[in-house]
């Protein structure tokens, strides 16, 4: 009897305030070129690195995570972070999805941003042997990094879009558009709920 594959599964955290298409551009060319059967996006419950940001409420950038990703059948959203207490870890997330899905190897997605960073966060040692990480490009964000075990790290050069949480946070703020930044219901979303309005940064 022929043993079957394990599922492939893509593990794309951030905080999402907002999710955009720098985002899904990023999960579906990781999709796409390490052939994943499912990406599973994980907002921050309180992202440990933005303790002194403005940080939106959990559900609405959980809410606004399945609003982008609901028309994409590989595209999945977990609570795992939001729902767990106390400050987000990778490696508290990678351990719970384990336990959901011990039948899967799991790839965490993050941007070139992020990696540069990987050696600081907490348990750095022990990520390596919980997930494969895949870093993916950004503009302004070349990967320089040294240090990173070269089995461990897949990089992948994903099309530029120079779109950032920021910066649409900034726009809604000051009332200009952000269609076509991010996907059309989480336009739709911000203004709903008048997020990022009287946002100071
Ligand atoms: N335009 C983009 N291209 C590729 N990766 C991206 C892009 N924007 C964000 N990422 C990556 O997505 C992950 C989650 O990002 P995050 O939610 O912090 O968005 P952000 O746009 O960097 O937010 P902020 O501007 O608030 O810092 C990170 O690993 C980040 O590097
Ligand atoms: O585990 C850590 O110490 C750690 C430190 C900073 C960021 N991360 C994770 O990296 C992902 C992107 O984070 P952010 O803050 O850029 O949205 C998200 O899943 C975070 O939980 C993880």
């Amino acid at each position: 009897m022929s043993e079957q594959a394990r599922p492939r599964i893509g593990v794309m955290g951030g905080t999402f305030d907002p999710i955009h298409h720098g985002h899904l551009v990023a999960a579906s060319e990781a999709a796409a070129l390490l052939d994943l059967d499912e990406v599973v996006f994980v907002p921050t419950g309180k992202p440990s690195f933005k303790q002194d940001a403005q940080v939106s409420p959990a559900e609405d950038r959980y809410l606004m995570t399945v609003i982008a990703t609901a028309s994409n059948p590989r595209f999945t959203v977990s609570r795992a972070d939001i729902d767990r207490p106390g400050l987000t870890y990778t490696v508290d997330t990678l351990r719970d999805l384990q336990h959901a899905r011990p039948d899967a190897d799991l790839y965490f997605i993050t941007g070139a941003d992020a990696i540069e960073q990987i050696l600081t966060w907490k348990d750095a040692g022990d990520l390596w042997t919980m997930a494969h990480f895949v870093a993916v490009t950004r503009p302004g964000h070349p990967l320089t990094v040294d240090g990173l075990p070269s089995h461990g790290v897949t990089t992948l050069e994903v099309p530029a879009l120079a779109i950032s949480s920021t910066d649409c946070r900034r726009r809604a703020a000051a009332g200009q558009p952000v269609w076509y930044l991010v996907p059309d219901g989480v336009v739709q979303y911000i203004a709903k709920y008048g997020l990022y309005r009287g946002l100071d940064e």
